[in-house]
């Protein structure tokens, strides 16, 4: 038995040596680990203590766990620092933000799928709720739950005339949940909300700005930058409580909704995302895509 042991043991140690030269050698020939990028980047300007926080997940900006994490942790340490304002833009020249990923909806384990809608709604509501003042700089294209951001904000300024944006879920074969409705109607009203959202309409930027979707239109990102500082300079002398209780007041609707429905609404994401019929869409609309 001894034997066996102190050859066993042997075999073992001889196996870490063995492993521990291989592991070096395989480090010597490893190129070194590529940086950890940040998916979104936040610069607070130290003069206006403006912060501009940018989604930075090429190509597009399709909102995963990842990115959805990384802006719900961002707009709590605004929060918590007492920000006095934040501009929500892409680091892309073409797109703001494609919208919820559809590869974390598509094919997905349902744990996974689960921890990717509650963090799409925490993130939502923290930003929606926010008590600083809030400007999406739209400096690309922006559907679906890159409207949704937009819209979460307080002003939409938008870079035009030949990028897009709305809520074009139907046109994907899935539903807008209802407080991706109440975001749209509370900024477009409730006619031309519904005329959007059955017909799954993208808007021009001139056309957005027509309805009310976006509240200003300008040709580059410089000047979309420039007006969303002005537009939280007007805050400077209005006194932050009563600011936020303000906001917290007339968006209630959509702050009550999430707070009261939050599983009900995992829940009916869970059903409708998983049947078979949504999957097949989801997957023929990826494939478009790809093949343009
Ligand atoms: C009661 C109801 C309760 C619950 C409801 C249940 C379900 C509803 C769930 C959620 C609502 C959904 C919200 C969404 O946001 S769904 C996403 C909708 N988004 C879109 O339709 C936009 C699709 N993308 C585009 O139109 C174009 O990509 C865009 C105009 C943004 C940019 O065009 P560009 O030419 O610059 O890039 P592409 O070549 O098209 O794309 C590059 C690359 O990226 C991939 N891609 C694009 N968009 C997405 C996306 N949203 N998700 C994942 N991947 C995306 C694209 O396939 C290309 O990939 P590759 O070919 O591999 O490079």
């Amino acid at each position: 038995m001894a034997v066996v042991y102190r050859s066993w043991k042997a075999l073992t140690q001889n196996a870490i040596l063995t492993r521990s030269v291989s592991n070096s050698l395989r480090l010597y020939s490893q190129k070194p680990p590529a940086p950890v990028v940040p998916l979104v980047n936040v610069e607070v300007d130290d003069k206006s203590g403006v912060a501009v926080v940018t989604l930075n997940r090429p190509p597009v900006n399709s909102l995963n766990t990842p990115l959805l994490t990384e802006l719900g942790a961002a707009i709590k340490n605004l929060e918590d620092n007492k920000s006095r304002g934040m501009i929500l833009t892409s680091s892309s020249d073409t797109v703001f933000s494609a919208g919820l990923d559809i590869l974390e909806m598509y094919n997905t384990p349902k744990d996974q799928l689960s921890a990717f809608w509650t963090t799409l709604q925490s993130t939502w509501l923290s930003l929606y709720r926010s008590s600083f003042p809030t400007v999406a700089a739209i400096n690309g294209h922006s559907p679906a739950g890159g409207c949704l951001l937009a819209l979460s904000c307080e002003y939409r300024v938008m870079v035009g005339p030949k990028f897009s944006i709305g809520l074009n879920e139907t046109q994907l074969g899935i539903v807008a949940p209802p407080w991706f409705v109440i975001c749209m109607r509370d900024v477009i009203g409730h006619r031309q909300t519904e005329l959007a959202l059955t017909t799954g309409r993208l808007f021009s930027a001139p056309e957005a700005l027509k309805i009310g979707l976006i509240d200003s239109m300008v040709s580059n990102k410089a000047e979309a930058m420039a007006e969303a500082q002005k537009f939280i300079t007007q805050f400077a002398k209005i006194p932050p409580l009563a600011r936020k209780l303000t906001k917290e007041s007339v968006r209630g609707e959509g702050i009550r909704y999430m707070e009261d429905n939050m599983i009900d609404d995992l829940q009916i994401f869970m059903d409708l995302v998983t049947q078979p019929k949504i999957q097949k869409g989801l997957e023929m609309y990826l494939a478009t895509l790809k093949k343009k």
